[in-house]
């Protein structure tokens, strides 16, 4: 099968600037490709990287996508798929998820159960900003730790578990911030409000797996592995190591779909679905991934609606004509 392949680069401004301990990051960008098979039909994919995840640069995606032909073959697809898969899994998620849509209608897609994880400002701004995501439907909430000093968070955390509605969740994500006494701190705090606090992300570094495991095994708060999962191999390894906690999947930077459903169907992971603040076309194809293989029913890091200003209405096409 052949298809006209085509492809355009894209930036969005965040509404506020995602402030975590990676860094301050203002403006998301990524690439939109588009897919024509030799019937008319067109199909969108996204190719939306985190480099400082562990997946490949916004470059080098886009070099990978200069050196392709005009008209592309499923063959070279698959060998996009299943050849090159650790050194470039967000190509892998856009170009699988695209062909995907070409060969199924994804129009049925249904992901209404899911239940939806609003993201808290880092620091003391989440204390005026988790009512308005509330009043949208939010019950649960994720929030940036790490970023400013312990205590003030800590203060912070109480604040937020005093003000928070009885039925409201909390998710902590340290971006792997802490080290291992802040860790331990945290985890200590978050055992005595066990009803409130989801986990705790990332609390140490990709590189402190073991101590990551121990405190797992110690606190009875459980501790979800983000960054030290970024990747379907790194996935792989931290479950083949004794990983049996939560692990919070990208689909747009963990690499193939396929491929990310046979490790999920066959390992049976406690797994939460997280955004890489994809527009629109990697978020389609990344809810279906969750709505597949969602447990638990635990939350889905997916609340675009307050990421970015512009309007998704009527993407791709008005997308693709003003890019
Ligand atoms: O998972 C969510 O609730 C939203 C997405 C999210 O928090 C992130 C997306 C991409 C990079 C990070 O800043 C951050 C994360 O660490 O999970
Ligand atoms: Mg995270």
């Amino acid at each position: 099968m052949k298809y006209q392949f085509s492809f355009r680069n894209i930036s969005q401004k965040f509404t506020r600037p995602v402030i975590t301990n990676h860094g301050i990051w203002e403006i998301r960008e990524s690439v939109i490709i588009r897919l024509e098979d030799m019937t008319g039909k067109v199909s969108w994919g996204e190719i939306a990287p985190i480099s400082w995840f562990g997946s490949e640069t916004l470059e080098e995606a886009l070099d990978f996508c200069h050196q392709l032909p005009k008209e592309i073959t499923s063959e070279i697809i698959f060998e996009i798929i299943f050849k090159i898969p650790d050194k470039l899994p967000a190509c892998q998620f856009g170009f699988e998820s695209a062909l995907e849509n070409l060969q199924e209608n994804h129009e049925s897609l249904n992901y209404h159960h899911l239940n939806f994880s609003g993201l808290l400002p880092a620091g003391k701004a989440a204390l005026n900003k988790w009512q308005n995501l509330w009043n949208q439907g939010y019950k649960t909430f994720k929030w940036k730790i790490g970023v400013h000093d312990i205590n003030a968070e800590l203060e912070i955390l109480t604040l937020l578990i005093y003000n928070l509605p009885e039925s409201a969740k909390l998710r902590l994500d340290a971006n792997g911030g802490l080290d291992d006494n802040a860790a331990k701190l945290w985890l200590k705090q978050c055992d005595n409000f066990p009803n409130k606090i989801d986990f705790i992300e990332q609390p140490l570094p990709v590189d402190k797996f073991s101590e990551m495991l121990e405190l797992s095994n110690y606190y009875n708060t459980k501790i979800a592995l983000d960054e030290s999962v970024a990747t379907l191999q790194q996935l792989e390894n931290c479950y083949k190591q004794g990983w049996r906690s939560i692990f919070v999947i990208k689909p747009g930077i963990v690499g193939s779909p396929s491929r990310l459903r046979k490790f999920c169907q066959q390992y049976q992971i406690d797994v939460v679905f997280s955004s890489v603040f994809e527009t629109a076309i990697g978020r389609q194809a990344a809810l279906k991934l969750a709505a597949e293989l969602s447990s638990n029913n635990r939350a889905v890091g997916f609340g675009i609606n307050h990421y970015f200003t512009q309007p998704q209405a009527n993407w791709p096409q008005s997308l693709w004509n003003n890019l």
